[in-house]
């Protein structure tokens, strides 16, 4: 188990992340917010990368500061960029960095060779690195992170550059290796952990704004989405009176989705199953960056008033 205990990450005076208290177990965690809410500072915190102003992050009970070196040998992490020599090909830079890890020869060869088969580079595992496109080095920081077999893996936006064929490919993989181990991944793109995700960690103002399964967080706006069509007068009032979460412009008018209470829905509004876009969209609609200097109301996850809906 994976614990962060209390922890604020400051930068200068301003606090990044403040009051986080998070618990993982084995399970792919998302990590799901806009740029700059935080995420590669946790994540950085949660790979000892970045020492937390105050709080602590444990592993198995024990201060991952404090475990140092024996916590590195169980962490496999992958940041937002990695370094490499574009000269180099996937099977060298693996076995290069396997011999970092103090890997023998024989364990590094085969290990590389496993994952690279695992991350689909098998067939170009001799070619040069930097004939790859985006999505191919990425799928190679994947396979590096995994090298020691870690107990505990951290990817930093993980999926950029992939295509939605490589990236479907990488959700299935999430899935196999978040059965035996913690699988923490940072996102924005919603689709990437939707499906994948055993549970959701959403941050806003510098704080945890809500950390539950997927079914759960959408059951924040359960009886609260609508669509329905509205004509090209009304549309302005529409859009003042409503958070939209989509629109689509149609010859006869706009097809309209929003989120309304339900005391005030109209008959001949549709009532939508909400998804996981249609919570981060709604949760993030402001699309400011906001720090944890702008608080969050306190009992916010609880439920409170936001221009009129209750989440
Ligand atoms: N080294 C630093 N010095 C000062 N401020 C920083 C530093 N690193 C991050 N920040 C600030 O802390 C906040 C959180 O940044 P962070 O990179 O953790 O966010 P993020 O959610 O990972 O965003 P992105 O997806 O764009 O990387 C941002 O306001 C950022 O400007």
């Amino acid at each position: 188990m994976l614990t962060v205990h209390a922890v604020t990450r400051r930068y200068g005076n301003d606090p990044a992340l403040e009051g986080i208290d998070l618990a993982f177990e084995n399970g792919v965690y998302g990590l799901l917010a806009p740029n700059g809410a935080g995420k590669t500072t946790l994540l950085k915190m949660l790979a000892g990368l970045l020492p937390p102003s105050e709080g602590e992050i444990l592993y198995e009970g024990e201060s991952i500061a404090a475990l140092d070196e024996k916590y590195r040998m169980r962490l496999g992490y992958l940041p937002q960029r990695f370094g490499y020599y574009p000269n180099d090909t996937p099977r060298k830079y693996m076995q290069y960095l396997a011999a970092i890890k103090g890997m023998g020869r024989k364990e590094a060869l085969e290990r590389s060779e496993l994952l690279l088969e695992a991350v689909a580079l098998g067939e170009v595992k001799r070619k040069k690195m930097k004939t790859f496109s985006g999505g191919m080095i990425q799928r190679v920081g994947i396979a590096q992170a995994l090298l020691n077999d870690p107990r505990v893996l951290i990817l930093d936006e993980p999926t950029g550059g992939l295509d939605p064929k490589e990236r479907a490919r990488f959700r299935s993989l999430l899935t196999k290796l978040g059965r035996e181990r913690i699988v923490i991944l940072s996102t924005h793109v919603v689709s990437d952990v939707e499906s994948a995700a055993n549970e959701i960690v959403l941050l806003k103002n510098g704080r945890v704004f809500a950390k539950d399964k997927p079914e759960a967080i959408c059951a924040m706006l359960a009886g609260k989405v609508y669509e329905t069509r509205v004509s090209d007068h009304e549309v302005d009032t529409f859009r003042q009176n409503y958070p939209i979460l989509a629109e689509r412009g149609e010859a006869e008018g706009w097809h309209m989705r929003f989120v309304a209470e339900a005391e005030s829905a109209m008959p001949h509004w549709e009532l939508m199953k909400p998804g996981l876009e249609d919570v981060f969209l709604y949760v993030y609609r402001d699309g400011e960056r906001q720090t944890a200097k702008q608080r969050l109301f306190p009992g916010e996850l609880a439920g409170v008033r936001e221009e009129g809906v209750q989440i």
